[in-house]
């Protein structure tokens, strides 16, 4: 197939309360929406010499194919403006331009040259997004039927009232078997009590924790020391210095799991005592073929992974759900976070709107009107 067109869009959503990156806040959503168009190679000539567009009406069902992918990394400000630490660090300005030199050079190429300018990109944002456009135009992520559950993800809203997160337990469904929960955030005594609170009311939940990397190791041993065990299925980056997380386990065998360890560039697999999962949020990592080197590889040491959100709208949350099918399908993935979004992106999942394309700012387009 052969690429035809590609226009860059530019979106900017609200959210409707804050969501926690890390130990920050944000309240809104900045990214990048990829639109690509392709035909098969030998239907190509024929558009191209009579410089027509085609429409939808006019040309046999597949003859152009038209996919969109999220291109949104992790950075940016928090709602205090202290930039975002810890996770993406291309800015979307150096993304946008980047893209904006790159897509004249992708036009009239065959759709592996995604593929390879994937591999080539230093920003792991745009080598997720055109390795995932690359498997879109090629259908290769709707062979499988998306992963519709999620891991339920619970947090202290700052801005909205502790009674909420017990209603929303209250409210899942009895085929939810694991909810995540963020931890190091407020005082150990009200985590433990909220983490004792979720299994009073559900017994059988098993807990993935999330401590981003907050603890001491001092604090660290005494909030493991206070735990249900049976309960914990892992802790995400519980100690400040993530050598310091195999002490922790020495002491207390509460196995642990890398999220933010896995965004140091010169991060490679190393089977570490205690470590039971992967965190993968590819928005942060790459393309998907560096995903699945490091999936095959921490599977192969009896390491489980699970693909998680990096807070995209629903265009890369559902596109992540597919993903998650064929690159970790015995998991659930962790994308519950678009309740905080005030509208959805091209894809709906049940909001009041839904903005497409042509509602968002056009930042670049190779097709000549
Ligand atoms: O992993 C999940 O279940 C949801 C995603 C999530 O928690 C997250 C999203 C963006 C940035 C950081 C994190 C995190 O794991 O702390
Ligand atoms: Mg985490």
């Amino acid at each position: 197939m052969i690429l035809t067109s590609l226009s860059l869009y530019l979106y900017r959503l609200p959210l409707d309360r804050f969501l926690p990156v890390g130990k920050q806040r944000i309240d809104h959503r900045t990214g990048l929406v990829l639109q690509a168009k392709a035909t098969a190679d030998d239907e190509v000539c024929d558009t191209e010499k009579f410089n027509i567009e085609v429409a939808d009406s006019e040309v046999t069902e597949g003859e152009v194919k038209e996919s969109n992918v999220e291109i949104a990394p992790l950075s940016g400000f928090d709602i205090d403006q202290q930039p975002l630490s810890g996770f993406s660090r291309e800015s979307l300005d150096e993304v946008q331009q980047a893209l904006t030199t790159l897509l004249p050079k992708l036009q009239g190429q065959h759709i592996d040259s995604l593929l390879e300018q994937a591999e080539a990109s230093p920003y792991p944002s745009i080598a997720f997004g055109l390795s995932l456009l690359h498997a879109k135009l090629s259908g290769k992520l709707n062979a499988l039927r998306p992963l519709t559950t999620a891991v339920p993800l619970i947090y202290q809203p700052i801005d909205a009232p502790k009674a909420e997160l017990m209603a929303k337990i209250a409210k899942l469904d009895s085929s939810v078997h694991s909810v995540k929960v963020k931890v190091a955030q407020t005082s150990m005594e009200d985590e433990l009590s909220l983490i004792y609170g979720i299994l009073s009311q559900r017994p059988d939940l098993r807990l993935r924790l999330d401590a981003n990397r907050g603890f001491s190791l001092e604090q660290a041993l005494d909030f493991a020391a206070c735990l249900p065990l049976d309960s914990i299925e892992y802790i995400e980056e519980p100690c400040q210095q993530p050598q310091e997380n195999q002490t922790l386990y020495r002491a207390i065998p509460l196995p642990y799991a890398f999220d933010e360890s896995l965004n140091d560039p010169d991060y490679q697999f190393v089977r570490h005592e205690g470590l039971t999962a992967l965190v993968i949020k590819p928005m942060l990592l790459g393309s998907i073929e560096k995903l699945q080197r490091l999936i095959d590889e921490a599977h192969s040491h009896g390491v489980r992974c699970i693909l998680s959100s990096s807070l995209e709208s629903s265009l890369g949350i559902n596109d992540l759900a597919h993903l998650a099918a064929i690159l970790t399908p015995d998991e659930i993935p962790g994308l519950d976070t678009l309740a905080a979004f005030s509208q959805d992106l091209i894809v709906p999942s049940g909001k009041p709107q839904c903005l497409k394309p042509h509602q968002l700012k056009l930042v670049v387009s190779t097709q000549q009107d």
